[in-house]
């Protein structure tokens, strides 16, 4: 329950990186919250070290949408200051002392969540690696040293402004393959919060359009257990995700949400924080996929961490409003 009740004391937010593709859509997403007081810093000292660091630690709460070394250094700015820091960076995914910003990925990570004042928001393609493999290897399915292999797509907007900007330009490549070395950032955070042993091998793609993205993992006889079926996968995911809004699992071998009974689009889901799972299968072959669908800039970046600021905060965490009394 919900209502629209004012508040005494708003939540001080501020956004380093408010500029970026990752903080527009968060700003966007706060600034009309009656709940949330945005700290904001004059355009010519957005670069200014002390004055970020003065203006984190006045805030409750500072999210960092920077890019590695910016989030690095902030951080060390900040000390041990007990302003809540959720960094959408890579540099702080597998770290000591950090948690990670999916509160969906066990059933006692929102606790630890609330027991953090570092957090770590999750890597876009990592958000459906994770949440596919970890239930499956926690479920002994999945073996845990097994080597798993994760393709992604993505829309450009997943570079940021960099990658934006090349594909503001004619003669862009459709559609591309990169990650090719096989040592992408994400790969680490994948590794750990599926709890594998080895490292999964995750090829990573663009596509010419600006938004959403698709995961897909295959679950194949090399890295079972034992002989499963695509009911028992999907059994495993519908029951793990049972309850959580932002993590629905399609019917079996679902074939709804295809376009014209074939194509799965990597865009439906753009502007959300829900990421669909969705399993299918060919029992003769004992082959089965697992496929998550998601906004990379929504429950992939900016989505995630305000449901971790709502999660924080006290408001409900799928609307954003206070919870009645
Ligand atoms: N885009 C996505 O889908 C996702 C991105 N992320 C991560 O979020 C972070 C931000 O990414 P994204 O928004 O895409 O990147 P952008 O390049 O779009 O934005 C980065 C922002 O950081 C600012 N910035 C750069 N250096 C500094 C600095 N030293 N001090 C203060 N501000 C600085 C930039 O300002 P200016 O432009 O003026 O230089 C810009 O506003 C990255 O770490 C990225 O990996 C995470 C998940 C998904
Ligand atoms: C399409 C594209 O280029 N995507 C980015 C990852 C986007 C993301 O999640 O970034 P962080 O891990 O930094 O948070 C890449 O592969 O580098």
């Amino acid at each position: 329950m919900t209502s629209n009740k004012t508040y005494a004391n708003r939540t001080k937010i501020f956004i380093d990186g408010q500029h970026g593709t990752t903080g527009l859509q968060i700003l966007d997403r706060l600034k009309d919250r009656p709940d949330i007081e945005l700290l904001e810093l004059p355009m010519a000292d957005r670069k200014d070290l002390g004055k970020r660091a003065e203006i984190a630690k006045a805030a409750d709460i500072a999210v960092l949408c920077l890019p590695d070394a910016a989030a690095k250094e902030l951080v060390a700015a900040l000390g041990d200051a007990d302003t809540v820091v959720i960094d959408a960076s890579t540099a702080h995914r597998v770290a000591d002392g950090w948690t990670y910003g999916f509160p969906e990925m066990a059933k006692d990570h929102r606790q630890k969540l609330l027991d953090s004042n570092r957090i770590s928001n999750p890597g876009c393609y990592p958000t459906g690696a994770i949440a596919i493999l970890r239930p499956l290897v926690d479920a002994g399915i999945v073996r845990a040293d097994s080597t798993p292999a994760v393709f992604g797509v993505s829309g450009y907007t997943g570079g940021g402004k960099e990658l934006i900007a090349v594909h503001e330009q004619p003669g862009v490549e459709p559609f591309g393959l990169y990650g090719l070395e096989l040592t992408h950032k994400h790969v680490p955070e994948m590794k750990k919060y599926s709890h594998l042993k080895h490292a999964p091998m995750f090829v990573p793609s663009v596509g010419h359009y600006a938004q959403g993205m698709l995961i897909t993992v295959p679950i194949t006889r090399d890295i079972v257990a034992r002989k499963v079926s695509a009911k028992d996968v999907h059994n495993v995911l519908s029951d793990y995700y049972a309850g959580e809004t932002f993590v629905p699992v399609r019917p079996l071998a679902d074939r709804k949400w295809l376009e014209r009974d074939r194509f799965l689009r990597a865009d439906r889901l753009v502007d959300t924080n829900t990421m669909e799972l969705a399993v299918y299968g060919n029992e003769a072959e004992e082959q089965i996929l697992a496929v998550a669908s998601l906004d990379n800039l929504g429950k992939g970046a900016s989505g995630a961490a305000v449901q971790c600021i709502n999660l924080k905060t006290g408001v409900d965490e799928t609307t954003g409003l206070a919870v009645a009394a």
